[in-house]
């Protein structure tokens, strides 16, 4: 029988479930039958469902089938656990943990008894994450853990920086460390496969993993790095692989890597893992793996596309998603500002931002083009230390520089989309949109570089006037609302000029790293040195702080507050040239001119209808040799 396990179930429903709970007080394990049976019988699910709970801003949709007996026998893969292939003192603890969730839902209070060491998880992974202070699982973990322990194909979905990483790590970890244990031996061929879009996540992930299970033997293997000693190092055999697409077809060719005994496999970052360009990769991989696996797609975005084009990939999957539709889709701890800005003065007014919304802390600027990063980073170079990344960056550049950017070295990192999604960079205080994205999941995933795991962050929209309807667009895709800030006035000695021909092309327009080439100075990290500037009142009485629902879409008009006077020591150039960038004569293809395509395209509203019609080619120069970062000027913008 086909097991429906995609089941929506509406607020209402989520409601009930909560007040239900709500209702008897504290709900007690054995409350989880009828619980499910309730939600069962109302939306007509044929089996058990876990139940909904909302945390916080968080809409938890769990739904859970019967199990459906697909797991690892076929490899005798944990053969002797239980039918459900996990230990039984687990079962109860996860119920234990769902109990909490619904409890959660209704007072809002503290998760007690959710601590990760009493779930029956392997002792060295429980260690290995309090070591990094982790002891109680978040909503996602919490979500997955159980489906996931028996062995269910899955799509996770749970805003940025909220563990989906180890909401799919502890049930793989746990089962490999059984597994070895129960083996004794030393596996040759990984048993697990985690495929991500950039070598920084890739290598990001694998430090995760590695951090919370030192006992087990991983490999990251990514383009940019020497082929031979990943080959070696797959040779003395490993646990589990963790790679970008490219590298991993590469070592499966050369017949290094054997992928026949893989058990498991996540897409990290799912909806961009399946765009248009790369999901043949991935499925010529998907194609060397066992039939019989376990299956996991994660991703902070979704698009309706995925989950039809996940079918082709999962079987009977469970979806996970404690975002849901109708809720806003940022982490909770991320407060938007939009400010308008002329083309040309856009780069002028980075400075004051950074100093009034970075807080000392660290600031990611998005640009669209690599060529834009390297332009603006060379530009505020003069005021910040600060650093491009982008994929035309030699790898071992790269690395340096998100590894500088991570102790703090610098503080500004001015980077393309290849830094968007899944970065996890401690103290990120604000990210600025230079431009806009191409969509609303990339603002989603490039504003998620802040306000990671319970912190609090700000994400600053730039636009010009021409774009109000495009940032409207993301606001009701997103279910966010911007406060806009007043406009930022430049005085003429205060102009940052990123399209000088001193920061175009040439030196800089292949590699990042770069210092301050006019200074020299190496002893502030991200402090302010140029120009300085001060806050208008208006500014000071601008509401900051996101809103999170419709009730507070304030009276400010569309584009109420575009007062001159902020930052008034700028003041001595007021810009209302929106637009004039086309008339400078120095547009370029695939950079600012894209910001025609707003009026070209006319097209508002097709987020969800299709894949980004980005393309990979490798042979162009304009991705690593292996990672996705996509060709911008390529790519449609949606707005
Ligand atoms: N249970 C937990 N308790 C405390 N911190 C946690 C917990 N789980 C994960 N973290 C931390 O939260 C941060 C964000 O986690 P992670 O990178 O997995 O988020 P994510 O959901 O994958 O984000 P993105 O969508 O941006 O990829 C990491 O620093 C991670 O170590």
């Amino acid at each position: 029988m086909d097991l429906c396990l995609q089941t929506t179930m509406s607020a209402v429903l989520l409601r009930r479930t909560t007040a239900l709970a709500a209702s008897r007080g504290r709900v007690s394990s054995t409350l989880l039958p009828p619980i499910a049976n309730f939600l069962a019988s109302r939306v007509g699910v044929n089996g058990s469902v876990i139940p909904a709970a909302e945390f916080g801003n968080f809409s938890c949709i769990g739904v859970m089938e019967r199990p459906s007996g697909f797991g690892f026998q076929s490899r005798g893969f944990h053969a002797v656990s239980r039918p459900l292939n996990f230990r039984a003192s687990l079962v109860s603890l996860v119920e234990f943990a769902v109990e909490e969730c619904v409890e959660a839902s209704s007072s809002r209070s503290g998760d007690e008894g959710l601590e990760i060491g009493k779930l029956g998880i392997a002792p060295e992974i429980v260690s290995a994450l309090k070591k990094k202070g982790i002891t109680k699982l978040f909503p996602i973990q919490r979500a997955v853990l159980e489906p996931a322990m028996q062995g269910r194909d899955m799509i996770g979905r749970a805003r940025t920086g909220t563990g989906k990483t180890l909401a799919f790590g502890i049930p793989i970890l746990d089962k490999i460390i059984q597994f070895k244990a129960k083996k004794k031996g030393k596996g040759r061929n990984p048993l697990a496969l985690v495929l991500a879009p950039t070598r920084e996540l890739a290598r990001q992930v694998e430090k995760e993993f590695e951090e919370a299970a030192p006992s087990l033997d991983m490999i990251c293997v990514y383009g940019g790095t020497p082929i031979s000693s990943q080959m070696r190092q797959l040779g003395f055999g490993v646990d589990i692989a963790v790679g970008t697409p490219g590298r991993l077809i590469d070592l499966l060719n050369r017949g290094s890597l054997n992928l026949s005994e893989v058990n498991f496999v996540v897409l990290d970052e799912a909806d961009q893992m399946l765009q248009v360009g790369f999901q043949e990769d991935v499925e010529k991989i998907l194609e060397r793996l066992p039939r019989k696996r376990q299956s996991m797609m994660f991703s902070a975005t979704m698009p309706s596309w995925i989950r039809k084009l996940s079918q082709n990939y999962l079987t009977n999957p469970l979806t996970v998603d404690l975002v849901g539709d109708s809720d806003q889709k940022l982490a909770d701890g991320i407060s938007l500002f939009s400010i308008v800005a002329d083309m040309r003065g856009k780069a002028s007014i980075i400075g004051p931002l950074i100093a009034e919304h970075a807080k000392g802390g660290k600031c990611i600027v998005f640009t669209q083009t690599k060529r834009d990063a390297d332009r603006l980073a060379y530009a505020m170079a003069r005021n910040f230390k600060c650093e491009a990344l982008h994929g035309d960056i030699s790898q071992s550049q790269r690395e340096r520089t998100l590894s500088g950017f991570r102790v703090g070295r610098f503080n500004v990192l001015v980077a393309t989309d290849v830094a968007a999604r899944g970065l996890d960079i401690p103290n990120v205080d604000l990210v600025i949109h230079f431009e806009l994205p191409n969509n609303t999941e990339i603002f989603v995933h490039r504003s998620g570089r802040t306000g990671r795991a319970g912190k609090k962050g700000s994400a600053i929209l730039i636009h010009t006037q021409n774009q109000s309807k495009a940032v409207r667009v993301i606001e009701r895709e997103v279910g966010c609302r911007f406060n806009e800030l007043p406009r930022i006035t430049v005085e003429d000695g205060a102009h940052v000029d990123m399209f000088s021909e001193r920061g175009v092309g040439g030196r800089f327009s292949s590699f990042g790293g770069f210092k301050d080439p006019r200074t020299n100075d190496s002893g502030r990290t991200g402090g302010q040195r140029g120009p300085s500037f001060r806050r208008s009142g208006d500014y000071e009485n601008s509401s900051f702080g996101r809103s999170s629902g419709r009730d507070s879409f304030g009276p400010k008009g569309k584009n109420g507050g575009h007062t001159s006077g902020g930052f008034s020591s700028f003041g001595a150039r007021k810009s209302n040239n929106a637009g004039d960038f086309r008339s400078s004569g120095s547009r370029r293809s695939g950079g600012f001119g894209d910001f025609d395509s707003l009026t070209r395209s006319g097209g508002f509203g097709d987020f969800d209808s299709g894949r980004s019609s980005g393309r990979k080619s490798r042979n162009s120069g304009l991705f690593g040799d292996d990672d996705m970062e996509a060709n911008q000027s390529s790519r449609r913008r949606k707005f």
